[in-house]
């Protein structure tokens, strides 16, 4: 898409994730006037006594004290390039160009496809910073008038180094002439981590820390094993005086856990840990990671402490307000994390229990929900009721403070969290109790069709879906056919992970009766009833106006790739790197380009947008009496009963509950 608006020429190539903030902090790092005032100017050039670089000094008014002289933080490697790993370092390297960022992990596979144009996970934004910070761009020089995108004012060089600034162009003045200099990556994806994490002055640790699945605390403690393995390496070879940050979500006195280990490996030689838990969500976690709330970083309460958590800060404070980096101790900092996860849960399940109610006496829990909301002492946030949380932390962080308070011999704590947990089984088992009722109790025969797989909106995460658990427990009901379809899993990933799940016998390609779609016509097709299990906009049926503009097209998230590179018109990007033979993600856009799709034209040079569903369309190409079940409460539910629906949403007016005695709610 070619803007209309003139861009000045010093304008940085737009991040369409960035807002007025950000595009400061990026201009500065993306479009420099000298190249001692560029923060894009490369960090191996920078001389070591540059005085603009941000030491200690630059927050001396933080709560760090005044002994925290912070050492220059130079290098920094983080250890696990899954969906915290990538997208956060992948930030820090956006606004630190003098910082060398590199992200290490065991996957072979992972880190190739970080290092493709399509990266192992879907985040709105995250191809943008990857297009900077991992590829660089290249110099330029052009008029120094107003000119428009691609218009003949436009000079464009292969390179232009700092020295070449002011330099002539053929045909122009050179008073005319302005110069943006070359940004060299700053962002590594590799799979040398004892290389990595030895020449790194601050190593982040980002690994997997799920529930424990066997042995002495199964099923509610954490399984340490990554962390362990990875904190022994990283005792092994970190730098002396390196300082290591758990940014796992991790048990309380965890960071005990890694001193001792550092302590065994490397006797004598001082480190720092420090505790920085992220607390970005699944889909936003761009935006997240841009606007952060809040920075927690707890450290050891001694001066060398203090100088470690003020050196991490510095690499914060390049783009995040002061006032929001939080310090703490480190067991504070640690039990902080798992609380924020356990409190939005615990909102999460005390909504859906309000829904159970408004099923039972006819209130709107939406409504309820806005009254409630509107005391800001509750505040209007994680108060949509549904089919509960899914998700890889929610649940896990809930059930390791659980178990925490079990070890700690509190059972009445543990259990009241407990609660937690068992109040979202019920939301979860409530929509499958409502498909049984509405399809007369008898799934033989029927096609059922489940509209999203992902475990929420604008991520192709899938663990701990609640969908997941609900194709289960549709299967054990014997129907002909469940369909399932998501906007942005791809039919491979979808069928390798419900045969993971649920045995790979469920799969139609092995008789069974699960079927994966690229297409949600084709799920929908002949279908009994079809469930929303995930929130997408897509499935959304509400007008533009009644959803506060978010039903414009515009508005929806663009796909995996890249806004930069449709609106590259100085050719400052470089050329994008190339994906494995194997990719999904490849095969999925060239399986849209060659068949009519929803998704839009799956011309990636075009920055594709998705489209919403028609659902007058479904509806002609469904099976009497059109059955929908809301489980996330995105439909406007007159307007499709005004095509011909029969719909049932979550705690909202229910057609079984509207002809049932008082007293008579037991199934749902
Ligand atoms: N997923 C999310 O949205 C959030 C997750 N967290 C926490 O962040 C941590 C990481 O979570 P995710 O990024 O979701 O996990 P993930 O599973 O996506 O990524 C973890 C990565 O660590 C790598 N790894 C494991 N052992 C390794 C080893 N020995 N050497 C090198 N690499 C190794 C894995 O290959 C994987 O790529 C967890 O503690 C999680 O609770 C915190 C906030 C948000
Ligand atoms: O530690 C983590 O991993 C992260 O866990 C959650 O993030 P995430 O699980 O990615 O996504 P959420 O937005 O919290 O949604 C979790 C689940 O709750 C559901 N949800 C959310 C909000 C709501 O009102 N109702 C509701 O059912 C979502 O559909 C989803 O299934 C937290 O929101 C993040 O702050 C935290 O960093």
């Amino acid at each position: 898409m070619i803007p209309t608006t003139p861009m000045t020429p010093m304008t940085p190539l737009p991040l369409s994730v960035v807002d007025a903030e950000e595009i400061t902090t990026l201009d500065d790092s993306t479009a420099p006037t000298t190249p001692d005032g560029s923060s894009s100017f490369s960090p191996n050039l920078r001389p070591q006594d540059d005085s603009s670089y941000r030491s200690v000094n630059s927050l001396s008014t933080a709560p760090f004290g005044a002994a925290a002289a912070a050492p220059a933080v130079r290098n920094v490697c983080c250890v696990g390039a899954g969906f915290v790993g990538g997208p956060t370092a992948a930030v820090i390297a956006l606004h630190n160009p003098h910082i060398c960022v590199t992200v290490v992990d065991r996957d072979e596979k992972r880190i190739r496809r970080w290092n493709s144009k399509h990266p192992p996970i879907y985040e709105p934004g995250l191809n943008d910073i990857l297009r900077i910070a991992r590829d660089g761009s290249r110099g330029c020089v052009f008029n120094d008038g107003p000119t428009n995108h691609g218009g003949s004012d436009a000079i464009r060089c292969e390179t232009v180094s700092p020295d070449d600034r002011g330099g002539r162009c053929e045909g122009q003045k050179r008073a005319s002439i302005n110069s943006v200099a070359a940004r060299l990556p700053n962002l590594v994806f590799t799979t040398d981590v004892a290389k990595c994490v030895s020449e790194a002055d601050v190593v982040l640790i980002a690994v997997n820390t799920p529930t424990k699945r066997r042995g002495n605390g199964a099923g509610s403690a954490t399984d340490m094993a990554a962390f362990e393995a990875v904190t022994a390496l990283v005792a092994q070879h970190a730098s002396p005086g390196a300082i290591i940050v758990e940014k796992s979500t991790v048990p309380c006195r965890t960071a005990q856990l890694v001193q001792d280990t550092l302590a065994l490996y490397r006797p004598g030689v001082h480190f720092e840990v420090l505790s920085n838990p992220e607390f970005l969500a699944a889909g936003t976690a761009i935006n997240d990671l841009l606007h952060a709330d809040r920075i927690l970083i707890g450290s050891n309460n001694t001066a060398s402490g203090n100088r470690a958590a003020a050196a991490l800060a510095s690499v914060y404070a390049s783009w995040i307000p002061a006032a929001r980096i939080i310090t703490t101790n480190l067991f504070s900092s640690e039990l902080a994390k798992l609380v924020a996860n356990s409190m939005l849960a615990q909102r999460i399940s005390s909504i859906n229990s309000i829904a159970a109610v408004c099923d039972a006496t006819g209130a709107d829990v939406d409504e309820v929900a806005r009254a409630v909301g509107a005391d800001p002492r509750i505040g209007s946030k994680f108060l949509k009721a549904g089919i509960g949380f899914g998700g890889s932390c929610l649940k896990k962080d809930v059930l390791s403070l659980a178990y925490l308070a079990e070890t700690l011999v509190l059972p009445e704590v543990a259990r009241y969290w407990l609660a937690v947990v068992e109040m979202n089984e019920f939301a979860r088992n409530r929509l499958v109790s409502r498909v049984l009722q509405c399809l007369n109790n008898t799934l033989a025969g029927k096609k059922v069709t489940v509209l999203g797989f992902a475990f929420k909106k604008d991520t192709n995460d899938t663990r701990e879906s609640p969908a997941l658990d609900i194709i289960r427990a549709l299967e054990k009901e014997g129907p002909e056919e469940i369909a399932v379809y998501d906007p942005l899993c791809t039919p491979t990933q979808m069928a390798e992970e419900i045969g993971h799940f649920a045995g790979p016998g469920v799969l139609r390609s092995n008789g069974g009766p699960v079927a994966v779609y690229a297409d949600a016509y084709a799920a929908c097709q002949g279908s009994d009833a079809v469930l929303i299990t995930t929130e997408f906009d897509e499935f959304k049926n509400r007008p533009v106006e009644a959803d506060g503009g978010a039903g414009n097209l515009e508005e929806l998230p663009p796909n995996q790739n890249s806004a930069l590179d449709a609106e590259d018109h100085l050719s400052r990007l470089n050329p994008i790197p190339l994906c494995d033979k194997d990719c999904p993600e490849c095969q999925r856009e060239h399986l849209n380009a060659s068949t009519v799709s929803y998704y839009g034209t799956g011309n990636d040079d075009e920055h594709a947008r998705k489209a919403r569903l028609d659902w007058t369309r479904i509806y002609y190409h469904m099976k009497r009496p059109h059955w929908v079940l809301d489980g996330r409460g995105v439909l406007d539910i007159a307007t499709m009963e005004h095509v011909g629906f029969r719909v049932e949403s979550v705690g909202r007016r229910s057609r079984l509950t509207k002809s049932s005695s008082p007293g008579n709610h037991k199934c749902w």
